[in-house]
């Protein structure tokens, strides 16, 4: 697993185009326009800079990285001889199975085709493929550069070789897998952080609490703790009883809703997207340079407690 196609160069593909290169390996990311490609490029030695910076990484390693990684806006070469083909392209369903088919008409049946579906299952990914068995999901988390976990999805299609392989590639690269027992839509983590949303949005609605009061409270509690004490430790820790009481005197409130608030609607519909148009929950006047330089300073001191902390 040394050659490594990685298509889309947005937000989730250049920083995995990054990781795999920081790995060591070969990887040629694609995209559709020239643009995407010079601001994944420029995205990526930011990244890289402030790693050296904070000491993950020497300035070799960085150049290093940087000269393992090539470019394109043509598919066929992106994935010409790839061992493991990374597709990160929008999370939408037609245009991640017009990619399949494609790449099924170029590679040989043995190339690993790992998406980074936030939520579709395989079962949807490998509808028209001609060999599923050799599909998997690898959900990385934003910014898939420094964030440990990956979450990886298989089927009853899946080749158990292909999730072993995956596996250990993933590890190989510096990365926490989890693999799923069973597949399910929006895997682990996203259904436990849409559940989240769900209520968070519903108190936004009643007029509980602002977008920045539920960041600041979950920060400063649930963010700071699950770091190093997850959600079910953290109940054996507070005490199992008291954990009863809470799920039992809240859930009955707890928003039931199954529809995208409509609030949440109005600002994708007024291109209120968050950094990318400098407008979101909050307000941004560099597309989120600054923010994004102050996430990854924070996200590698604490990436360094739990280097330390694994030992
Ligand atoms: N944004 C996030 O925080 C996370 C996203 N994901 C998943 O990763 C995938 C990519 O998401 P993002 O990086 O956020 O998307 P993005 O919109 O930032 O980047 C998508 C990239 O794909 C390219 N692209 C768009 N349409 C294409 C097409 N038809 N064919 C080929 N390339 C195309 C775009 O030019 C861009 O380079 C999605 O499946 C998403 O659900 C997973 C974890 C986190
Ligand atoms: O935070 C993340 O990286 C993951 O929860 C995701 O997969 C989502 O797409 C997220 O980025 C959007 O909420």
């Amino acid at each position: 697993m040394n050659n490594i196609a990685v298509l889309g160069a947005g937000v989730m593909g250049h920083g995995a185009a990054q990781l795999f290169a920081q790995a060591g390996k070969n990887v040629c990311i694609r995209a559709r326009r020239e643009s995407s490609l010079e601001e994944a490029k420029e995205l990526m030695n930011n990244s890289l800079k402030i790693m050296v910076e904070k000491e993950m990484l020497t300035e070799n390693d960085r150049n290093e990285a940087l000269a393992r990684v090539t470019y394109t806006t043509d598919l066929h070469e992106a994935i010409q001889g790839a061992d493991f083909i990374f597709e990160s392209i929008p999370e939408i369903l037609e245009p991640k199975l017009e990619t399949y088919e494609i790449i099924e008409s170029v590679v040989s049946e043995n190339t690993i085709i790992a998406s980074n579906t936030s939520t579709f299952p395989l079962e949807e990914l490998t509808q028209n493929a001609n060999h599923p068995d050799r599909f998997i999901i690898t959900h990385f988390f934003n910014p898939p550069q420094i964030v440990p976990t990956v979450e990886i999805a298989k089927d009853e299609n899946t080749n158990e070789q292909v999730v072993e392989t995956t596996y250990n590639l993933i590890k190989e690269i510096g990365k926490s897998p989890v693999v799923l027992k069973k597949e399910i839509t929006g895997f682990i983590v996203n259904r436990v952080q849409v559940a989240m949303l769900r209520e968070a949005f519903n108190l936004m609605e009643k007029g509980v609490a602002t977008a920045e009061d539920i960041d600041t409270a979950m920060k400063g509690s649930m963010g700071f703790k699950w770091a190093f004490c997850g959600p079910m430790e953290s109940q054996d820790l507070a005490g199992l009883q008291t954990t009863k009481a809470m799920v039992g005197n809240i859930s009955q409130d707890l928003s039931n809703s199954r529809e995208v608030p409509s609030f949440l609607e109005d600002m994708v519909e007024s291109d209120q997207l968050g950094i990318r148009t400098n407008q979101g929950f909050y307000n941004y006047d560099d597309n989120g340079e600054e923010a994004i330089r102050s996430r990854d300073d924070q996200f590698i001191n604490l990436l360094k407690l739990l280097q330390q902390k694994q030992g």
